[in-house]
């Protein structure tokens, strides 16, 4: 929809009104259409305001149709239209202009934006490109460098850095639909050719191929197996190389590509996704829009180690006061001096001052005594955050939130330690706790749905990803990595090499494999949980039973390169070879071939010739399985909370959706049908054996993703 209104005698203003955001709907879409028309015929309007609603501009395309047959008008003649308008066509820009909205404003001749607006072509980020001449227009109003920045990047700019790009002719700190009809009473009656970007030559541009060759060699390193970004390096040398109509067949062919590609599905499911994680709900019934968050101005962290260091950042730079506790004095000045140094590069990346003067240092446990939320993340020892929680209880005031950062403990046997349980929730932040996305908001049986909304409105304003989870042993992530993990070491005993696992998982588009990720996290990390959980055998065990543990399949390979002292990049020794410590180059290592080759032959295993699509199989699909039964158990609300957990924190391509959506785009049908195989041949391997879950789905027909809820719960009416 678009109102229509005059203003200041002269002047056609239209309104698009499409809330939130105002996306380019069909409806929306005719309204432009028909006001532009009226526009134009009325011979008393001499221009034209357009702007957006409530102070959007326009957020693109409505992302909603992309799905659906689409109809209305659609958008590049619309556009044409406004640029081949005899009557100036002023775009007044407040909040957004993207995607379809910053094209409909390249359309017009002038763009006048409010200070606080944001521009930008996110296309890609959606799998897509900017195919309403966006791509082609650009580059003609800014250049090819500037114009492949933002368009491979789908970033947002300020309107400052639009004017000084030169896509907005104008920045306001008043009201913009005001300057914007003063701006166009002023500008009526001049000529409007020199301002129809279309027909602009692209600016020259010396080393065209050379600069073409190096941002496409970018972007292929940083696509990971995407195809949107080269799309988008396509088109614009499209632009560069090509008269405007040619180059917008041309906008036109890849988009037709990219519409019908899986990929542009999972991107588009990612973002609605990432919006749904936010309407959490627990299997008691509560849920985000019934639960009020408390406001938290004061929070503490306890414990100055790595993970605490990076989580007194986080809620520094959130604008919180922070009391940050170490009890040991060396410690507590080591980790000052850290977050200091963090905090300032943080603050000089950003622009803005350092938030050192939020955090107050303390040896003391006794001066979070008035905070409103602390999170503890002391080393991950059940005994110790035991104590450290029946110390926070004596000490904190009434109603103080207590938190846990834990990657696997039991928060509900955390919360029986202390009076009031129901303050209790786990908040597992990934390293480096500042910069990594990702939040898992763990609730237990009794904790409160206010703890759960104050943890989760925490996460969001930290800008974390954040996913309310049950609690069970390693929560979603870290309890699916267990079975992808198993079935990399089962593929090493049975003849496959590290490199040949990592090649495949980062052929998928993983940024790192499975072994090359062990080597930089540390393999003494998973040893150290195995022993917890009674799995290793000290000195390694001989004979079949080496390879059993707890009745089920094992494999020791972990624990024996850990006896041998290699505990990843740290040693310089792991599943690879690296020449320093902390070094990133991995090199193939010759002693970890001959070691496998003797423990085979130890084993009594045949090495056999393993190919890339049973390393996927095996090892995605054990994980994914592992999905199923956690949305069996209820520990996650939707597919869409494993799926933002996966793709925020655990590396799994964005532009393959998630593991839950993966299974919906490869079948459903054939994940069982492989599962089944791969369990017929390893039936001492629990990980899989289809879950019921998955067994359900497909007997119900293999609904699509969001319709599995329907299933889930028809299962769980039934128990
Ligand atoms: C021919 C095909 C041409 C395609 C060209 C395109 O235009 S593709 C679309 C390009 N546009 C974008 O990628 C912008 C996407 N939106 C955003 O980045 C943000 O929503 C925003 C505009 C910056 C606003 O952010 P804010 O944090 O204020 O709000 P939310 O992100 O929570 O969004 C509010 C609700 O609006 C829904 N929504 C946002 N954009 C669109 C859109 N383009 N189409 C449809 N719906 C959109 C969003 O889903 C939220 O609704 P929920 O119900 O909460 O999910």
């Amino acid at each position: 929809m678009a109102a229509y209104k005059r203003v200041s005698e002269s002047v056609a203003l239209i309104t698009l009104q499409n809330p939130p955001v105002n996306a380019l709907s069909a409806a929306v879409r005719q309204g432009i259409v028909d006001t532009v028309e009226r526009a134009l015929s009325d011979p008393n309007v001499t221009a034209v305001v357009i702007c957006g609603q409530n102070g959007v501009f326009c957020g693109g395309a409505d992302i909603k149709e992309f799905g659906s047959n689409m109809s209305g008008p659609p958008l590049i003649p619309m556009i044409h239209a406004i640029e081949s308008a005899n009557k100036p066509v002023v775009a007044a820009i407040e909040g957004s202009a993207l995607g379809g909205g910053l094209e409909l404003a390249l359309g017009c001749h002038y763009r006048i934006a409010h200070s606080k607006a944001r521009l930008g072509l996110p296309e890609v980020s959606l799998g897509l490109l900017p195919a309403a001449g966006g791509s082609q227009r650009l580059p003609r109003l800014i250049g090819v460098p500037a114009a492949l920045n933002l368009i491979t990047t789908g970033r947002h700019v300020t309107a400052a850095e639009a004017l000084q790009l030169g896509i907005v002719d104008q920045v306001t700190d008043h009201n913009t639909v005001d300057a914007a009809v003063k701006f166009a009473l002023s500008v009526a009656g001049r000529s409007l050719d020199p301002r129809r970007i279309s027909t602009y030559p692209c600016p020259q541009q010396p080393d065209l191929d050379a600069l073409f060759e190096e941002v496409m060699q970018k972007v292929r390193r940083s696509a990971r197996g995407a195809i949107a970004p080269i799309a988008c390096v396509q088109a614009v040398r499209a632009a560069a190389t090509l008269p405007y109509t040619q180059g917008m067949a041309r906008e036109q062919e890849l988009m037709a590509t990219l519409f019908t590609s899986g990929q542009a599905r999972a991107l588009q499911y990612c973002f609605f996704a990432q919006r749904a994680v936010g309407r959490w709900r627990m299997p008691s019934g509560a849920r985000w829009d019934t639960s009020k968050p408390r406001p938290v101005h004061k929070a503490a962290v306890i414990g100055l180690g790595t993970m605490g260091r990076g989580i007194t950042v986080a809620l520094a730079q959130t604008g919180l006061s922070v009391i940050a506790v170490e009890t040991q004095e060396k410690q507590l000045m080591e980790a000052k001096q850290a977050v200091s140094g963090m905090l300032e590069r943080g603050a000089k990346r950003r622009g803005v001052a350092p938030a050192l003067d939020r955090i107050i240092y303390s040896q003391n446990i006794q001066a979070v005594a008035d905070v409103d939320l602390v999170i503890e993340a002391v080393f991950e020892d059940v005994a110790l955050k035991t104590k450290v929680f029946k110390q926070l209880s004596a000490v904190c005031k009434p109603g103080t939130l207590l938190c846990t950062n834990t990657s696997a403990l039991d928060v509900d046997q955390l919360a029986s330690e202390t009076p009031n349980p129901e303050l209790v929730v786990g908040m597992h932040f990934f390293a480096p706790a500042h910069v990594m996305k990702l939040l898992e908001v763990v609730y237990g049986p009794r904790s409160s749905p206010e703890a759960v909304a104050t943890a989760m409105q925490l996460g969001k304003k930290m800008g974390k990803a954040s996913v309310a989870v049950g609690n069970c042993r390693g929560f979603v992530g870290n309890r699916m990595l267990k079975p992808y993990v198993e079935q990399a070491f089962f593929l090493l005993e049975e003849g496959a090499t590290p490199e040949l696992v990592d090649r495949a998982l980062e052929e998928f588009g993983f940024p790192m494999g499975v072994f090359t990720m062990s080597d930089l996290s540390g393999l003494d990390v998973g040893w150290r949980v195995r022993k917890g959980d009674g799995l290793v055998e000290p000195g390694g065990a001989s004979g079949r039973s080496a390879r059993v543990r707890q009745g089920r399949r094992y494999s020791p390979l972990g624990d024996l390169l850990c006896e041998h002292g290699r505990f990843g990049q740290k040693t310089c020794r792991g599943w690879y070879q690296y020449d320093k410590p902390g070094s990133r180059v991995a090199r193939s290592d010759p002693w970890l071939h001959s070691f496998l080759e003797a423990y085979r032959a130890e084993h009594g295993l045949v090495a056999r010739r393993i190919d890339h699509q049973e390393v996927l199989e095996r090892c995605l699909y054990a994980l994914i399985n592992e999905g199923f039964h956690i949305l069996d158990d209820g520990i996650a609300a939707g597919p869409e909370d494993i799926d933002v957990i996966y793709v925020s924190g655990y590396g799994w391509p964005r532009h393959r959706g998630g593991p839950m959506f993966y299974a919906n785009m490869v079948g459903l049908a054939k994940v069982l049908e492989r599962l089944e195989h791969y369990h017929q041949a390893h039936p001492d391997v629990p990980h899989l054996q289809p879950c019921s879950l998955l067994r359900r789905l497909v007997a119900s027909g293999s609904p699509p993703i969001h319709r599995w809820g329907e299933v889930i719960k028809k299962l769980h009416s039934q128990l």
